[in-house]
């Protein structure tokens, strides 16, 4: 079992600092998702903990061992770690069972074979081994690659954005499967995804990373419902930011009065999630507004509302049927706490 501490980690390209004391742990056999905007410094964290870049400072701690540190650097052969790339990156001249067993020294013949067999087993491709990787679906092919990056038994898997060449209607059963198939082996993940559902969905913890340094962590159901800043709120999902008056633990908006966790007086913001405001009968509700525009996304419908004293449109998140249109009146509610807006944290991050 192996757990992966890293600590005030810092690398800058032409004088420009990337990682800026950045800091994550990742608990044996957990899989956690670093989540953050492009170019925020993802894959140069990727690359020190792989050992193909070398860090300015900081410590990279695998299972107790320091690989990265002050007159460290152990070479990534020495790491033990299984990589999964953006595009599978297989050797297109072996076939998918060469592939897996590709990283697979000191054993026997037969002990390669079965290893190959119980890999491909585990990634829902048993019997395709003597297929070549241009014979598989791009989702077969990242199944592929994971399974020779666990092959070797690494001690951490590192999967940079390994979704982003499917299409969306394959990516969340190859997600599914791949999370699955970290979870048979135990295997100690770290995710690398700009993708906010991506996290949420996949990873047993999320990292924020927000210029060069992790924003927040914690489980995804933590970061989405308790962000820390109204920045993180924002890029883990949609965010309704309203004017509001606080006092007591409630604050006053154009949705109506909205109960906020913590103190806080006077004028501020308050942080909704769309699903948190419920469409309702005009006539028996407290708020209400004129219906601007509805898009019907399947699952649920995203209905716009012009309310008096709101900075624009409000979205609603409305699960089932819409009966009003555009135009007509509609009636609001909220379910549940606001999270009150730090103003200046906010303005920092927007800058
Ligand atoms: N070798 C390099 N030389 C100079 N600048 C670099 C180099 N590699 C990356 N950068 C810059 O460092 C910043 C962080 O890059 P990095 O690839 O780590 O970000 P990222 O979060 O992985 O982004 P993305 O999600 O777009 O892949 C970017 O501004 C990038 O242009």
């Amino acid at each position: 079992m192996t757990d992966l501490h890293i600590s005030e980690l810092r690398k800058s390209y032409d004088g420009t600092p990337v990682l800026d004391g950045l800091d994550l742990d990742v608990p044996s056999g957990r899989l956690v998702a670093v989540l953050g905007p492009s170019g925020c410094g993802k894959t140069t964290m990727l690359r020190i903990i792989a050992g193909f870049l070398h860090a300015d400072a900081g410590r990279v701690e695998l299972g107790g061992r320091t690989v990265v540190g002050p007159g460290v650097h152990v070479a990534p052969e020495r790491r033990g770690v299984g990589i999964v790339a953006q595009e599978g990156a297989l050797f297109p001249h072996l076939s998918v069972a060469r592939n897996v067993a590709f990283g697979l020294t000191g054993l026997s013949r037969a002990e390669r074979a079965a290893r190959t067999a119980e890999m491909l087993e585990l990634v829902g491709l048993a019997g395709h081994g003597e297929r070549m990787p241009h014979e598989l679906s791009g989702g077969q092919q990242q199944r592929v690659a994971l399974a020779r990056a666990l092959a070797p038994r690494p001690a951490l898997v590192l999967l940079d954005e390994p979704f982003n060449a499917l299409d969306s209607a394959l990516r969340a059963g190859v997600r599914a499967d791949v999370r699955d198939a970290l979870h048979a082996t135990g295997a100690t993940a770290v995710l690398v995804t700009h993708d906010q559902q991506e996290a949420l969905s996949t990873a047993d913890l999320v990292a924020v990373v927000r210029n060069g340094r992790v924003a927040q962590s914690g489980t995804p159901e933590e970061v989405y419902r308790s962000p820390v800043d109204s920045w993180v709120a924002a890029f883990v999902g949609d965010a309704v930011v309203l004017p509001a008056t606080v006092a007591e633990g409630r604050a006053r908006t154009c949705v109506g009065t909205v109960p906020v966790a913590g103190g806080g007086k006077g004028p501020g913001s308050v942080l909704l999630r769309p699903e948190q405001l419920r469409l309702v009968d005009p006539e028996a509700a407290a708020v209400s507004g004129v219906v601007r525009d509805i898009c019907f996304y399947g699952h649920d419908s995203v209905v716009s509302l012009d309310l008096e004293g709101a900075p624009g449109p409000v979205e609603v998140r409305h699960p089932g049927p819409v009966v009003v249109r555009p135009g007509e009146l509609a009636g609001v509610e909220v379910v549940g706490e606001g999270l009150l807006r730090e103003a200046d944290r906010a303005e920092d991050a927007l800058a």
